[in-house]
């Protein structure tokens, strides 16, 4: 099946002469989650504005669903649904009104049952009529959502969809984007929040200064770059490491109470049979000994620092 988003060679740079988007190609499959991770600045806002037709690309093509999205501008962005940061300037505006605008705007004909489910679903419902000033913050990013939906699109862009927002609009957030990966949408999510993209991605790309630097699934980038943790608790604490022990590649850790070690799983050795051979030789005795995986925001921190 070809990708539902394609983008070759895309580049961006503002008028100031700032070079947000170097070349980058990446293809998206129907129905996957991808998960765009960047620090600041990145660029994640700058590809995502430049796919759903905000911001003007000085270079590349994109296709949407087989439409480009420059030449067949209205095809390709029916397929789009865009969740931004921010409330556009919108106030007086009844909840339910905007919604049916909305879809109005992509030139579809009017659907209550569609709106009210998705008004529902958003836990909105008993809000249809409020006026948009009169909601919260964590109201408003859902009205967001329900605005980004109601004409159907078959691409989900969420762009930070749970900076500041508390524990209950983030779970529901996680609980959409599952429905909607259920009911077949592609979603791509931009994040800081390095465990949202492990919850919830197939796939993670990484964008910094500019350039896609990784794309990779989830679970692979894990089991690849991942380092696993060996801690020995010892069970009395040294000041120094015994000379038998060094060019292990053993740290001392927690004030001389443990050991740390850091190790490759995937590798044919690991070097842990040795190190406890080592500890038993130097008369170590060790009270506990604990193995952990990097999370992905280690292998992320990492991936950024070296580039
Ligand atoms: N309209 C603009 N004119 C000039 N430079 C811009 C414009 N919009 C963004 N930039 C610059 O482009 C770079 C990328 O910005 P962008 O908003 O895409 O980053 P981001 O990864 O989404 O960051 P954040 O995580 O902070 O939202 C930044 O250096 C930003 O200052």
């Amino acid at each position: 099946m070809p990708p539902i988003l394609s983008i070759r060679n895309l580049e961006k740079t503002y008028d100031g002469g700032f070079q947000a988007l170097k070349p980058l190609s990446l293809d998206i499959h129907a129905g996957e989650v991808f998960a765009l991770l960047g620090p600041n600045g990145a660029g994640k806002t700058t590809l995502i504005s430049t796919v759903c037709g905000l911001v003007r690309p000085s270079g590349g093509q994109i296709l949407i669903g087989g439409h480009d999205n420059q030449t067949a501008y209205r095809q390709a962005r029916r397929l789009v649904g865009l969740v931004p940061q921010e409330m556009p300037t919108l106030q007086f505006e009844q909840v339910r009104d905007l919604i049916r605008l909305s879809r109005g705007l992509f030139g579809l004909p009017p659907d209550e049952t569609l709106i009210e489910r998705i008004l529902k679903d958003l836990s909105l419902w008993d809000k249809r009529d409020a006026a948009l000033k009169e909601l919260s913050g964590g109201m408003k990013r859902r009205v967001l959502v329900a605005k980004a939906l109601v004409h159907e699109p078959q691409i989900l862009f969420l762009d930070e969809p749970t900076a500041g927002v508390d524990v209950e609009l983030r779970r529901d957030m996680w609980r959409i984007v599952t429905d909607l990966k259920a009911r077949g949408v592609t979603i791509i999510l931009t994040t800081h929040y390095i465990e949202e993209a492990e919850e919830m991605a197939d796939r993670v790309g990484v964008i910094t200064r500019g350039e896609l630097i990784l794309v990779e699934e989830k679970a692979a980038l894990m089991r690849k770059l991942g380092r696993k943790e060996l801690k020995v608790e010892l069970a009395e604490p040294v000041s120094v490491l015994p000379d038998s022990l060094s060019g292990l590649g053993i740290e001392l850790a927690d004030e001389g109470r443990s050991l740390r070690y850091i190790y490759d799983a995937q590798g044919e050795r690991t070097g842990i049979t040795g190190i406890l051979n080592a500890l038993s030789d130097a008369g170590l005795r060790f009270h506990d000994l604990h193995t952990k995986q990097s999370s992905l925001e280690e292998i992320f921190v990492d991936l950024v620092k070296d580039s």
